[in-house]
């Protein structure tokens, strides 16, 4: 088994009355896609937002590449989420900026002494990665809502991320843009070697990307196992899933 990049021991939150987090468990290896699903309101952002840093659990131990992110001072807590790569709904490109410009914005911010020939390289290696060279000099405006997401996963990969953090990765994309992100997803894993968290509703993008789907249930994780296990499973509460993606779940291919 590879190294484990995200450790999380009995992590627990709540917002005031509303207990969200009650007891999560979950590892992240190298090279590793993990899905996580669960009804709309568990947690699931709450999650990959306590594992970057941008929220405090209550209680519980959250630990990314060995080091407990609680005990991380200000500086080191930047530098941590430099390495993460977070696809969120919300990471939407600057319209004002054409792609080549997008996709430079984070080197440009982040790592000041980088030269026009580096940052070139490092451009054409992410576009090249996602499939969408033409589209360098292009205006968001110009791209059809598959390639928009690419560009944004793109633009997190430049950065030469560890972890990637996909919120709803295919939500709002018609079936076969959902197989290209997909794709992508599973490429840039082999690539890049990341430990990713994919939090999707989507059963076929769970199937076709998770090594591991991990459901959570009631502020924990009731199952984690490869697609076929948790999904093998009789338990009732699992039913809902495909009811809600009208879909009958194929196990056997
Ligand atoms: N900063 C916050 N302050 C107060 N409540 C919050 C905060 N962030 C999240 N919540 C609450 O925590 C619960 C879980 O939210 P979260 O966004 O993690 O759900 P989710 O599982 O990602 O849902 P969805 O599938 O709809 O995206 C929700 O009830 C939400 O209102």
């Amino acid at each position: 088994m590879m190294e484990k990049t995200i450790e999380i021991k009995n992590l627990y939150k709540s917002f005031g009355s509303l207990h969200v987090l009650s007891g999560v468990d979950l590892d992240v290896h190298e090279n590793e896609n993990v899905v996580v699903l669960g009804r709309s309101g568990t947690g699931k952002s709450v999650l990959i937002k306590i594992i970057a840093g941008l929220l405090t659990p209550d209680r519980g131990q959250v630990k990314v590449f060995g080091q407990s992110v609680a005990d991380l001072t200000a500086k080191e807590l930047n530098a941590l989420r430099l390495k993460i790569g977070f696809s969120f709904q919300s990471s939407a490109l600057y319209d004002s900026m054409t792609v080549r410009e997008n996709l430079e914005f984070p080197l440009v911010r982040n790592l000041k002494n980088m030269t026009r020939k580096e940052i070139d390289k490092a451009v054409d290696e992410v576009i090249e990665a996602v499939g969408l060279k033409k589209t360098l000099d292009q205006m968001p405006s110009q791209l059809s809502g598959g390639q928009r997401k690419r560009i944004g996963i793109a633009r997190t990969l430049i950065m030469n991320p560890k972890i990637m953090l996909y919120d709803e990765p295919t939500a709002g994309l018609d079936p076969i843009t959902c197989q290209e992100i997909n794709d992508l997803m599973n490429q840039v894993k082999e690539k890049y070697r990341t430990s990713s968290i994919i939090i999707t509703h989507d059963l076929t993008c769970a199937k076709e990307t998770g090594d591991r789907v991990a459901i959570l249930f009631d502020g924990k994780f009731a199952y984690q196992g490869t697609f076929e296990e948790v999904f093998g499973n009789p338990d009732p509460r699992i039913r809902s899933f495909y009811d809600y993606n009208f879909i009958e779940p194929k196990l056997q291919n």
